[in-house]
């Protein structure tokens, strides 16, 4: 799969000695207090390239859904582009005069019963000692005046002190996060970028903050680029946070990856499964970018963040693989359908299959833009709002555009749970329009994130309803015979089982999980 890694021939004794640095590289890397299987460390081991720098690299066949790595943050914190959260928690809070606040320190908190509060991984007294210190400079942006961009230019700051917190109080624990990629030279050269982080952090901390003499502006800028290179966004049940891991933030990037992972809602501990089966040597990968993305806007995406031009094999691929998911409909000749020219190239013209028609990458970025716009500004649970959006963009885009999808998936979940489309109230057409775009949705699911993804198992439990609704509809008006009926129960039946197996391995108290649970159910019941 990756041509591109390389690699030198060795003998065997080197083989096994660099294995040997390999492992203690990687036991070195996993939390102190979470002693990992033995099992577990050798299923992969660190491999390096000029590329890539570090990443995983399977030891062994591994199947589907093995557990690869499970490990506790070495620092969480808000989200920076969050609204504001609970510093304990990290549920959703407001600034109204009634939020509760830390007598500490005054940030808006929970309750003053937060389970996050005391604990490493929320709201310690260390940090509650340094706000109270500094009370003076967050009082203005925590009151009910301030505006969004000011608060979230102060919770941007907070897992940054909490991380600059660390060289004292855990000093290992800071060294580890140190040795990560920061990409500061090439974020040097990024003056929009520096300048937000030099202004906002660097700046603010040093001199309003008055902790010139305690933190440097080049610890600061490290510690802002290693956030933005290696953190995971994690949370469960409406909270928000993002994380540092000691071991899963070696994994590489791929537009079709072959793991997935989870966090367990109490711990924030990462769960990192392979979601396919992972040939020996096979470099372990993630996606760094939502995988129902088009190539063009995945790729911008990561080289903002990430700072590289990802060039896997569906970036390379101008029909994403086959999925035609980033196809704009030829507005000429109406017949052809409009890709990338160069899919590698990010400035390289789109043109139509059919006709001489093209039209320049920032024509097509500008398109892109607008239509994202107008489906941002729609509410996920308005159907008709989404249901004309589609209607509005089927002669501008395919009908597997990722934005068609992305309307699809909303309706898919909408149709069935909001009032007005409840499953006894929705027409045959509505139910017959669910379980089609669940299918055209899980057929774009099936390739880029194939077998054991969370999205393949949600829509498929959202598919098995209108199937079953429709065959026993059918069946009662004599529409179809009764081995057609055992038949669409028979794949209802295979949809809840390979669904709740895989919901199932999602941690407890996760809305995923029990959606599961109540795949589970459905099934024992059909079973009944
Ligand atoms: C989260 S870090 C991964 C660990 C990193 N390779 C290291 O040595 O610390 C992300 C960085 O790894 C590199 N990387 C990961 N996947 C890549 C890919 N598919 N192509 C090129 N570079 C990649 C990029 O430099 C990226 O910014």
């Amino acid at each position: 799969m990756h041509a591109k890694y390389h690699r030198t021939k060795k003998t065997k004794q080197q083989r096994q000695q660099k294995q040997q640095q390999k492992e203690q590289q990687i036991a070195k890397t996993k939390p102190q207090e979470h002693v990992e299987p033995q099992e577990l460390q050798s299923a992969f081991r660190i491999e390096h390239s000029e590329l890539m720098g570090r990443y995983l690299v399977a030891n062994r066949e591994l199947v589907a859904g093995e557990l690869l790595i499970s490990e506790e943050p070495l620092a969480i914190g808000p989200c920076e582009t969050a609204d504001p959260v609970c510093l304990g928690c990290y549920q959703p809070v407001s600034l109204a005069p009634q939020q509760y606040r830390c007598a500490g320190c005054g940030w808006p908190m929970c309750s003053a019963k937060c389970g996050g509060m005391q604990r490493p991984t929320g709201h310690t007294s260390a940090e509650c000692a340094f706000y109270a210190e500094h009370r003076a400079q967050t009082a203005e942006q925590l009151n009910s005046k301030a505006s969004p961009a000011e608060v979230r230019d102060l919770y941007e700051l907070v897992l940054i002190i909490r991380i600059m917190l660390l060289q004292q109080l855990a000093p290992e624990q800071y060294k580890r996060i140190r040795q990560m990629e920061s990409h500061t030279q090439q974020r040097r050269l990024n003056a929009t970028l520096w300048q937000h982080y030099e202004k906002n952090v660097v700046q603010r901390l040093r001199a309003d903050w008055q902790l010139a003499e305690r933190w440097t502006a080049e610890e600061l800028h490290e510690i802002c680029g290693i956030l933005d290179v290696n953190c995971f966004e994690i949370g469960q049940r409406g909270a928000k946070a993002r994380t540092l891991y000691p071991s899963a933030f070696l994994l590489a990037h791929d537009c079709r990856p072959n793991t997935s992972h989870t966090d367990d809602p109490q711990s924030y501990a990462i769960l990192l499964r392979t979601s396919r089966r992972v040939r020996e040597q096979e470099p372990l990968t993630l996606s760094y970018a939502y995988t129902l993305q088009g190539s063009f806007k995945r790729r911008t995406f990561i080289q903002g963040g990430k700072l590289f031009w990802c060039q896997c094999q569906r970036c390379a691929d101008p029909t994403e693989l086959g999925t035609h998911c980033s196809d704009l409909a030829c507005g000429k000749c109406k017949l052809g359908s409009i890709r990338a020219t160069a899919p590698l190239e990010q400035l390289a013209d789109w043109a139509c299959d059919h006709c001489d028609y093209r039209l320049t990458a920032s024509q097509v970025e500008r398109l892109l833009d607008r239509i994202n716009d107008d489906l941002e500004d729609i509410d996920a649970r308005n159907v008709p709002a989404l249901e004309n959006f589609i209607i509005r963009y089927r002669d501008v885009l395919r009908s597997n555009h990722y934005l068609l999808l992305s309307a699809k998936y909303l309706l898919c979940q909408t149709y069935g749970r909001v009032e007005g489309y409840l499953l006894p109230q929705m027409s045959l057409e509505d139910i017959a329009r669910k379980e089609r775009y669940c299918r055209e949705f899980l057929a774009i699911v099936d390739v880029l994130e194939p077998e054991m993804s969370r999205l393949r198992a949600i829509i498929m439990y959202e598919l098995h309803a209108p199937i079953m609704v429709q065959a026993q509809l059918q069946m009662q008006s004599g529409q179809l015979t009764r081995q057609q009926f055992q038949r669409r129960i028979k794949e209802v039946m295979q949809l809840l089982r390979e669904s709740s197996r895989i919901l199932q391995l999602e941690p407890a108290g996760s809305a995923e999980h029990e959606m599961g649970l109540a795949a589970a159910e459905a099934l024992r019941e059909m079973d009944n």
